[in-house]
């Protein structure tokens, strides 16, 4: 026992079903360090972070906060020991604004019992001056982008007089502008004396701002050391048990005729902006071409439109000669056309359905899944879903039978990814296809997706990690502003040439 640990897990084991998420962790969190949590997804991050938190009991072992032994049974008493966190998922209230959120829970009030903003309004001011939080309190949660909302999560933590912050996968959902930011606001945190769990796939992450790195695989913990005497490749070994390669081997593009055309798009967000604005770009069977850019420059609203979930304001959309303005989305598939939603979250799946059942969600109702009387065959549908689940190493406690919702993102993330592919006989469309994945997935998504192309299909990658593009594409065209901008020969395209391209407005 000793008070220069904040935190000592000993022993802690979870299951759920047949799975043991965490099998005998014990796991210790020096005072005043940025402490990475590293793990293939499913390891088990999030289960034993949401344990310190509260959310969910261990079966067995314990916790130890500043060498006392504790009882958390719910996020109140994390709370009260000085714990913090902040999900992969903010749970922010969209039109309340920042004060609003921050206090939510513990509104002050004055000695007649009236709500009193005022001195909370001061005090997140101070906060946000103190740990360099730039957040607008006046403003509604719903009109502000996503790195302020983040920014929003920290400082309720920090308004809670949170020692010890939990920060979930934090950067999953920023863009690379925004991320610099946040590792320098960790970085703040750790000179105030927080301590400070970040869990990241991002090795390049861990290497900028975290002191240790704990890595689980499995379950269970596989060491632990000095982020300092580990290179990338190191951490990368350590957290899948083998090497991995970060660049996927690829033949020259065997290109045919254009699958994809898009002609002078223009696009309205549902808000009603013109996001897409006269964008054109085909696409030819036998290569991926990648759209770069910058998050908000009309990426979500082409993949919307694409999916046939927003109609175009003008221009045309064709498979091969058909022009698809109007089919519905089922139509679409039936075209032989996958496409990965950007966000797996709200879009792409059923929580409440299982695996096989998400599997087959836009393929049911025919051949070889139901026949003409409309009997489905479950038998089937769990056999396919069962080979693609191995395929693509979908970790869950109880295989195809497991809910969806029940999933680690990132298993989540793959069972979509092997959907579309299987389902893209022509056209595969994958936006943010590797988001929130270990490397180890993430180079097997790679490799799947040189595949599909080199069996003669044309894809479009939507990206946000230039590396990814840069790894992947055969051509890559920039996205400002909703337009395409420019296009490179992968031959041609570096880093700075794309980053370049990026910046042009036309
Ligand atoms: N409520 C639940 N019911 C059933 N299984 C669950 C539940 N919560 C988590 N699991 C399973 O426990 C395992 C560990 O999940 P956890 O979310 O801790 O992984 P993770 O390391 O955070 O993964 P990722 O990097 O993908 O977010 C996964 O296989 C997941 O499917």
């Amino acid at each position: 026992m000793s008070e220069e640990y904040a935190i000592e897990f000993k022993g802690i084991t979870k299951r759920f079903g047949s799975l043991l998420a965490n099998n005998d962790v014990s796991w210790r969190i020096k005072k005043g360090e940025v402490h990475a949590l590293l793990g293939e997804n499913g390891a088990g991050k999030s289960t034993i972070t949401s344990i310190l938190f509260g959310l969910i009991q261990a079966d067995a072992g314990e916790i130890l906060i500043y060498g006392k032994p504790v009882n958390i049974q719910n996020p109140n008493d994390a709370n009260a020991l000085g714990i913090g966190m902040v999900h992969q998922h903010f749970k922010l209230v969209p039109s309340y604004t920042v004060v609003e959120n921050i206090v939510l829970g513990m509104e002050p009030r004055n000695r007649f019992g009236h709500l009193d903003y005022a001195g909370a309004r001061s005090k997140i001011k101070e906060l946000s001056t103190q740990f360099g939080l730039d957040v607008d309190p006046d403003a509604k949660i719903r009109d502000i982008n996503v790195g302020m909302q983040q920014r929003v999560e920290i400082l309720k933590t920090l308004y809670r007089q949170a020692q010890i912050i939990v920060l979930d996968e934090p950067t999953a959902v920023l863009t690379p502008q925004e991320i610099d930011e946040l590792m320098q606001i960790i970085l703040r945190l750790k000179s105030q004396g927080r301590t400070i769990i970040f869990i990241s796939h991002k090795l390049k992450e861990i290497k900028t701002c975290a002191d240790q790195v704990t890595v689980l695989r499995r379950g269970q913990m596989v060491g632990s050391a000095l982020v300092s005497d580990c290179s990338e490749a190191e951490l990368a070994r350590m957290m899948v048990g083998h090497e991995v390669s970060f660049t996927t081997p690829k033949k020259k593009a065997q290109v045919g005729g254009a699958v994809l055309r898009i002609e002078d798009l223009s696009v309205r967000s549902p808000l009603g902006a013109l996001a897409v604005e006269g964008l054109t770009l085909n696409v030819h069977a036998g290569e991926i071409v990648g759209i770069a850019g910058v998050d908000g420059n009309g990426q979500s609203e082409l993949t919307l439109a694409l999916a046939g979930v927003l109609r175009p304001e003008s221009g045309k959309i064709f498979i091969g000669k058909e022009c698809i303005n109007q089919k519905s989305v089922r139509q679409r598939v039936e075209m032989g056309f996958g496409l990965t939603p950007e966000n797996r979250e709200t879009q792409g799946g059923v929580g409440d359905f299982n695996l096989a059942e998400n599997y087959v969600l836009k393929s049911y109702y025919k051949e070889p899944y139901s026949n003409r009387f409309g009997w489905l065959n479950k038998k089937r549908m769990i056999d396919d879903a069962q080979v693609q689940l191995e395929n693509f190493d979908v970790r869950s406690a109880d295989g195809w039978r497991s809910m969806l919702g029940d999933l680690s993102g990132g298993n989540r993330q793959k069972l979509i990814v092997a959907r579309e592919i299987a389902l893209a006989d022509k056209l595969l469309v994958v936006s943010q296809p590797t988001r929130g994945l270990d490397v180890g997935s993430i180079e097997y998504i790679h490799r799947r997706i040189i595949e599909h192309r080199d069996q003669g299909k044309a894809i479009l990658l939507i990206s946000f990690e230039l590396d990814e593009i840069l790894n992947l594409c055969d051509r890559i065209a920039a996205i400002s502003h909703g337009k395409i901008v420019g296009v490179l020969d992968a031959k041609d395209a570096t880093k700075q040439a794309v980053g370049q391209m990026m910046a042009t407005t036309r």
